[in-house]
């Protein structure tokens, strides 16, 4: 069997939007009792995907607005990321935006690994940004796009497919090893 593979994946997006509904519903099935901003958790899961297995590190970070500095360890060692809005609100995905042009920058990239995750689609009464809005910007960023909702556990499993699938992308032949030790910068 090909050995195990490690992604280390970055959960983002503005406050609330379902950055932790997403990924604790992915790690551990069920999603939180109430709701506590986030200041970071680091999850991990063992996951089988298109026969390889993954050891998926995922950072679910704090919600942040368009001021909000990139951290470095957000950018750093970071295979991809999940960009998170709520299609039922606008500025949500005006944060994503920023956010987006924050990580390239920072990276000195055209391109990243990214899913574009629109989240709440079980709120279809109170949706403000459409499902077209959102797959014309993940075509504009070249990523994956993915509407689910955390809440109800619908597509969540397909956001992180759909993660490891860009990362794989991105990764032309075998993975680097990986060693141990510290990162001079
Ligand atoms: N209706 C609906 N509510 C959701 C969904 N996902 C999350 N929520 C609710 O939205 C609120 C915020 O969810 P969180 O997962 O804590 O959001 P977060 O982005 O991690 O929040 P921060 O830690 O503040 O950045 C909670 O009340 C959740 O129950 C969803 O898919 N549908």
């Amino acid at each position: 069997m090909a050995p195990q593979k490690h992604r280390k994946i970055c959960v983002m997006g503005s406050r609330a939007v379902g950055k932790s509904t997403i990924t604790m519903q992915f790690v551990e099935s069920h999603c939180p009792d109430s709701y506590h901003p986030t200041i970071e958790n680091t999850y991990q899961k063992i996951i089988r995907h298109q026969g390889q297995e993954y050891s998926v590190e995922i950072i679910d970070t704090a919600g942040q607005d368009e001021y909000s500095i990139l951290q470095k360890q957000y950018s750093i060692g970071i295979h991809g990321y999940i960009l998170v809005y709520s299609v039922t609100s606008v500025s949500s995905l005006e944060v994503i935006k920023v956010l987006n042009d924050k990580i390239l920058s920072s990276l000195g990239a055209e391109t990243i690994p990214r899913v574009l995750v629109g989240n709440k689609s079980d709120l279809d009464n109170e949706r403000n940004i459409s499902r077209d809005q959102g797959t014309q910007l993940a075509n504009e960023w070249e990523c994956a796009f993915v509407e689910c909702s955390g809440k109800n556990n619908e597509n969540v499993e397909e956001v992180f497919k759909q993660i490891l699938n860009e990362v794989n992308k991105g990764l032309t032949g075998p993975d680097p090893p990986q060693k141990e030790g510290c990162i001079l910068m």
